[in-house]
């Protein structure tokens, strides 16, 4: 079994992808990981996030840059959303993803456009949404308990910007696919969300035969 789980920053798509993978014994990609990694790459050699050719002379990072903490924060967040906008960026990344998704017995990935164009086929596909808000208060909750000193007020900004980008960039915009079913997270809690998002995958998978 193929699941897409897509949706804007600090929605839950990832605590949601986790606890699926989880539950359904499927290895489980986390795609924004990768835009990460080629963002800080970049930084890395010194480049220019906004340029092409420093972007994708960054795709071949080493994969040991998946784990660095770094990457996680707001600041690389912001970058992979410039990098990931390049589409030979897009091109570069999307035979690892698509291979991903098709090993056998399936795989669970997490990102923008999974259901839209990494894996068009799966079988379940979740679009994870939650207000701005509540998104820019839970990521700012996560970047503080890792030891980041910034503003609520800046994390919602950011958060805008890169959902503003996101939407509207030329290539593998993000989009809730025409087969997805919608998750609003903004009123549940995570074991809340991860029951609500089992749920539908068995409804789902249940309605395909
Ligand atoms: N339903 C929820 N209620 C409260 N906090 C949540 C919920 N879902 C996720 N979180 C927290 O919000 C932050 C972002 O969640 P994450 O799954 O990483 O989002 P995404 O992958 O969409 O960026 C994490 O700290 C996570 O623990
Ligand atoms: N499948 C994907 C996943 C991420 N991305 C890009 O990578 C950035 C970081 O993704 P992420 O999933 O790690 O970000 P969060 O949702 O965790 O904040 C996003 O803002 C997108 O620009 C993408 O373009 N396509």
């Amino acid at each position: 079994m193929i699941i897409a789980v897509d949706g804007p920053a600090a929605s839950g798509k990832g605590t949601i992808a986790r606890a699926l993978a989880r539950h359904y014994a499927l290895p489980h990609l986390d795609t924004g990981l990768l835009y990460r990694a080629v963002a800080a790459s970049v930084l890395r050699a010194q480049g220019d996030p906004a340029s092409e050719a420093d972007a994708v002379a960054a795709c071949e990072f080493d994969d040991a840059l998946l784990n660095d903490p770094w990457l996680r924060t707001d600041e690389v967040g912001k970058l992979a959303s410039v990098v990931s906008a390049h589409p030979l960026v897009r091109a570069a990344l999307l035979e690892r993803q698509r291979s991903f998704a098709r090993q056998p017995g399936g795989a669970v990935l997490d990102g923008r456009d999974i259901g839209t164009v990494i894996a068009p086929d799966a079988d379940v596909k979740l679009f994870v949404k939650a207000t701005p808000t509540i998104r820019a208060q839970r990521r700012h909750l996560e970047l503080r308990k890792n030891g980041a000193t910034i503003s609520l007020d800046k994390v919602l900004a950011d958060i805008r910007a890169r959902d503003e980008r996101d939407a509207h960039r030329s290539e593998a915009p993000m989009r809730q696919a025409a087969d997805a079913v919608v998750l609003d997270t903004s009123f549940l809690s995570i074991d809340a969300a991860i029951q609500r998002a089992i749920a539908l995958v068995e409804e789902r998978s249940k309605a395909a035969g």
